[in-house]
Formats: structure tokens, sequence, C-alpha cells
């Protein structure tokens, strides 16, 4: 059995004498004064060191060694507050210590190397690094040499950097390259970026198994390797809501440092066949617009999708459509329970142990997800029908700095399930509280014509032509109902039986303000509307309106650790300023 690393000395940081300690899990150091007392204790995670160098290095604004033998540095993992956004944000903290002798410091960098190696067992050695350059405000290759390299460079990570000439480049490297000696494969750029790394490495997993992506019902194989998100996008959603900050810097720290944090993944078919991978948004109706709308403004950059969104709320449409959703287990979470997924999170943990439950018994992963789609389960499946604002599907919060608690703001990012958001067709004043709640604190599921549940699987398909008839399109109230009744007719089919249900109270009343307003949204929109939207996949227009679609729990890592909860960082139990023990986070 391997004994715990353990090292305790007298150490100098100028001319302060410091109590230098190593054991187990952490690394501290504590300033003691002239009288033998103890000052200030800075307390560093074994796993959060960065890296340990003999001399006196700095490596900011660039790097200088000075090669002392009796000084060593330590770079370590430092957090702040991060002001407006809910995670916090990690520099890289360094100290310099003098020794009284060499053997003394060869001794503490020896012993401080073996222990982060043997505490943070994932981290790599060297990485696949894809820039794109265009995306977002076009600065993903600045950010990257910049803020990344050195970072990588001061941790003894070797990379292999690709900056991307097309479209799709990254996928087909990752589907045909050798990827021998990679331990991860690193993204800089937006949501975009990030799904062209999932397809690439969800399809070479599968490829690699034998396994035919494009049946619906397989188990697919979980990736093997890490993915890494440097942030330099336009919505940069997967990012910030594993992360809970867009900063290159925090980014690299979680890479370097080699956390790990799994991932629900949903595939999306059309019949027999794979279109694409979501983990942030797939979005019909107004999603689906607003990205549609966005790609004729590409030159505009993260703003298209503001101009977009306003172009589209205008428009006031909204789309008839027949959904069906397999519910997830109420009894494990639910979208309402105003709990959130924040590192550690319980629920994914316990959601592991369920997941790859069967897999020791039958040597084969998902096995209990290949089960929800048994003909056993048809039964469970619930189907609604009518017109909806949007229908949206996220495996995760999809929190992003437009909307700081996200789509679904209790969804968890690795519990096996999503979160299906239906907004019914409603007045425009209404719907514009619905997405004016996603900049809040504010409820957006408390309005009466939202629904969101919690779900292993979802079809969406059109109306028949009959159905279609009846929903003639309007342009945003249907024909044949009263305008000031704004109701609507839904038929819910439950466990197979149809169940007609006739005007779905909206419980609202028009205020005279919605009532002065409809003369002019509905002057924009009403004689042209088209009769299907498009689907946004993560930012990918689909070409099939009626998909299939399926959680795989777990099914990619990340590099990053979820939400950190500024709060509970102080394990002192001090506000930011007086926080001496146990804790780097620093104003
Ligand atoms: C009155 C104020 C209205 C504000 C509405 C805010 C709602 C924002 C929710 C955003 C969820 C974003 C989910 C992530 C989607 C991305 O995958 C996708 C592609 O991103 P990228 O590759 O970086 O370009 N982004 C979008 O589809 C943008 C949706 C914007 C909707 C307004
Ligand atoms: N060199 C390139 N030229 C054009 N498009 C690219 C290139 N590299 C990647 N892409 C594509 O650009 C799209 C948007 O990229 P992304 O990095 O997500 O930026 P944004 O967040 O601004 O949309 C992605 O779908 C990706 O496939
Ligand atoms: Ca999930």
């Amino acid at each position: 059995m391997e004994t715990e690393v353990r090292l305790e000395s007298s150490l100098w940081v100028g001319i302060k004498r410091y109590r230098a300690v190593l054991s187990g899990w952490h690394f501290n150091w504590t300033e003691v004064d002239k009288k033998n007392r103890d000052k200030k204790t800075i307390s560093v995670p074994v796993a959060e060191v960065v890296g340990v160098e003999e001399g006196r290095v700095e490596i900011l604004p660039q790097k200088s060694v000075e090669d002392t033998d009796k000084d060593f540095t330590v770079f370590y993992v430092k957090r702040i507050s991060s002001g407006s956004s809910c995670g916090l944000l990690w520099r890289l903290g360094r100290i310099q210590f003098s020794c009284p002798s060499r053997v003394l410091r060869d001794q503490w960098t020896k012993h401080l190397r073996t222990a982060l190696k043997t505490h943070s067992p994932l981290r790599p050695n060297r990485l696949l690094v894809f820039i794109n350059p265009f995306g977002g405000k076009k600065k993903g290759r600045k950010i990257y040499h910049s803020l990344v390299a050195p970072l990588f460079e001061l941790a003894g990570i070797s990379s292999h950097v690709v900056v991307t000439e097309r479209a799709n480049q990254a996928r087909d490297h990752l589907l045909k390259k050798d990827l021998t000696g990679f331990d991860g494969v690193v993204c800089v750029g937006g949501d975009g970026m990030f799904s062209e790394i999932l397809h690439g490495l969800i399809g070479r997993t599968q490829q690699e198994a034998g396994l035919s992506e494009n049946d619906p019902t397989v188990a697919l194989q979980p990736c093997p390797l890490h993915i890494g998100i440097i942030p330099a996008g336009s919505t940069d959603c997967v990012c910030y809501a594993t992360v809970g900050v867009i900063d290159a810097v925090t980014s690299a720290l979680h890479i370097i440092i080699g956390d790990s944090q799994p991932l629900d993944v949903c595939s999306v078919h059309q019949a027999s066949a794979l279109m694409r991978y979501s983990v942030s948004l797939l979005g019909y109706g107004f999603y689906g617009d607003v990205l549609a709308e966005s790609e004729k403004h590409r030159w505009m950059g993260p703003l298209r999708y503001d101009y977009s969104g306003t172009m589209v709320y205008l428009s006031n449409r909204s789309y008839a459509g027949i959904v069906q959703y397999l519910p997830a287990d109420p009894l494990l979470s639910s979208p309402r329970d105003r709990t959130r997924c924040l590192s550690g999170c319980s629920v994914c943990s316990r959601s592991t142990e369920r997941l790859f439950r069967h897999s020791s018994e039958s040597g084969s992963l998902y096995s209990s997800h290949f089960s929800q789609f048994s003909s056993d389960s048809e039964g469970e499946w619930v189907s609604v029908e009518g017109r909806f604002r949007c229908v949206s599907l996220t495996c995760m919060s999809s929190s992003c700095p437009k909307s700081p608690l996200g789509l679904s703001p209790s969804a968890h990012l690795a519990d096996g399930t999503g979160d299906l958001i239906l907004v019914w067709d409603t007045h425009p004043l209404g719907f514009l509280k619905f997405l004016y709640r996603h900049t809040s604190t504010e409820d957006q599921f408390d309005l009466p014509f939202v629904e969101v549940h919690r779900v292993k699987a979802v079809r969406f398909s059109l109306p028949s032509g009959k159905e279609e008839e009846v929903y003639k399109e309007t342009g945003g109230l249907r024909e044949g109902i009263d305008e000031e009744e704004r109701g609507y007719i839904e038929t819910v089919s439950r466990n197979g039986s149809q169940q007609h249900l006739a005007e779905r109270d909206t419980g609202q009343e028009m205020t005279n303000e919605q009532k002065m307003a409809t003369p002019f949204l509905c002057g924009l929109c009403c004689s042209k509307a088209p009769a299907k939207s498009v689907w946004n996949c993560d930012g990918e227009i689909l070409s099939s309106t009626e998909i299939l679609c399926r959680i795989h729990g777990q099914l990619v890592r990340l590099y990053a650790r979820g939400i950190e909860d500024g709060a509970a960082m102080h394990n002192c139990g001090k506000e930011n300023d007086n926080c001496q023990m146990g804790c780097t986070l620093n104003k």
C-alpha cells in the first residue's frame, strides 16, 4: 500500500517565515510571527496545484526564470468572485518559497509533484486543440495564444493546434485521423464549435465500438477522451452552464488540473437516421426562427441573436405540432423543485450509479437506457397537441450570459434526463413576459401557458392534414376563436387514450396595455406566417421537422466540475476579505 506523502518545514517568503505542510489532499502555509504565533493560513488542495518549478519563476507578463538553488515556485488555482456571473473566476496564484538548503528544496519539489499526480490522475499530458478563427468576435486565435498556451506550457502539457479553415474540419479530423496519445480535445470557439467536437468524438467512439448511430435504440458507448472548452463564441452556453463563467483562463485551469464533468447528450433521429446530437438547446418555433433569421446576419457577430430575437418576437408566430414525451421518474427530481445543479451535485452523483447499474452484469454500458425503448415502455408516453410559441428540449440548465439561470434553471448536467419546455400559443405580451423572465430570477415556468416536464425521450410530429385545416394559420391567434378568449384547443393523449380538452384556460385577462399593443404587433406579421418552423439544434438548423430525441446519460466528459457555489467555498464561514483558513477565495 502506498503511504501518504507528508512533509512539514519552515520556509521563507521574502523576510516572512512560514510553516508549510503537505499532508494528504492539502498543501498549506501559515505565516508565523516573531513570537511563534500563527497568522494567516492559505490552504490549497493538492489537486489544484498547477505546477511546481525550481527557482524563482514568473510567467506574466512573460516567462522569466531565476535559477536559484534554494528556491521553488508553486503555481496554484486562486478563486476570485466574478461579479455578475454565477460561478467563480479562477486565476493563477503564485508563491515563491526559499528553503534553508538545496536538499530541502528538492524534497519539497519532489513531494509536491508526486502528490499532485496522485490526487489529480486525469491531468492531460497531450491535447488536440481546434481553434475556430471566426467564432464570436473572431478572437479565438488571440485568446488561445495569449492566455491559454502559456498556462499549458507551464503545466507541461504539449498541444497539437489546428486553426480550422472550414466548418466541420474539426469533426472530420476526429472521425478520421489518428488520435493515439491524446488525452483530450479542446475547442476554442462557441457552442457550434463544441458541437463539432461532440459529433466527432461520439461518432468515432461508436465506429470503434461497432455501433450504429442511426439506430435510435442503441446503447451508445461513452467517449474516452475529455473535451475542454475555451470560450470564444457568441452564446457560449455549454461553457457557462458547466463552469459558471465565460473566461478563458478559468477554463484553461480546469483543463490543466484534469477536472471531469460528465454531460448528458440528446440524440436526434428522423426515422432510422441520426440527424444530430444536442446538449444545450433543441428548439422549435421561436428559437428555430431566431437561428434561421440570425444566419442572414452573421456579420453582426454575437449581436445577431439580439437583432433576430427582436424581429422574430415581433413576427408573433406560433406553430401547430404534436409532442410526445417519455417522462423521467418524478421521485428522483423535478424541473420545478427550485434546486440547482452545482459542483458535486448529489442528483447527478446518484444518477451515475443508476445509469451504469447493469454495466458490470451485462458487460454493456447503458443497458438500462436500452430498456426504456422496449415495447413495455410505449404505454408511458404522454402526447399533447396544439399550437406552440416554442417547444424546447435541453439536457442541462443552458444558462448563458443572456440568461444567467438558463432555459431550465433546475435541470441537471448529468442525470440522464432532459427538460421539455412547452410554451403554448399566447398573447404577444404573455410571451414577452416568458422571455423576459429568462433574464431575471423570476420563475419562467410560473405562467399559465407554460409547461415543463423532465423527460427521457421526446417525439415531435406535425398534425395530420385534417387537424391542420382546423388550425389554419392566422399569425398568432387562431381563426374561429374569439380574440378575447385567447384560448386554444388541445388534444391530449395519455397512455394511448385520447382526451379532448376544449379551451385551455390561460388564466390571463387582457390588460388595456395589451389591447393597445395588439394591432401594432399583429400588423407586422399576420399575412404570411409559415406553417412550419425549423429546429435549432445547438445553433444548427435541422433539415427535418419530425424527429425522435433521446437522452443518453453521461455520454461525454468535459474538463470542468460544474458551477461552484461562491458562498459554499468559504469553509471558514467568513466573508471574502476576512477569510483566512482553508480557503483560497480572495476578492
Ligand atoms: C426580452 C429579453 C429576451 C431574452 C431571451 C433570453 C433567452 C435566452 C436563452 C438562451 C439559451 C441558449 C441556449 C444555447 C444555444 C446555442 O447552442 C446556440 C448556438 O450558439 P453559438 O454557437 O454560440 O452561436 N445559440 C442560440 O441558438 C441563440 C439563441 C438566442 C435566443 C435569443
Ligand atoms: N474556419 C471556419 N470557417 C467557417 N466556419 C467555421 C470554421 N471553423 C468552424 N466553423 C463553424 O462555425 C460555426 C460557428 O462557430 P462557433 O465557434 O460556435 O461560433 P459562434 O458562437 O459565433 O456561432 C460552427 O458551426 C463551426 O462548425
Ligand atoms: Ca440532464
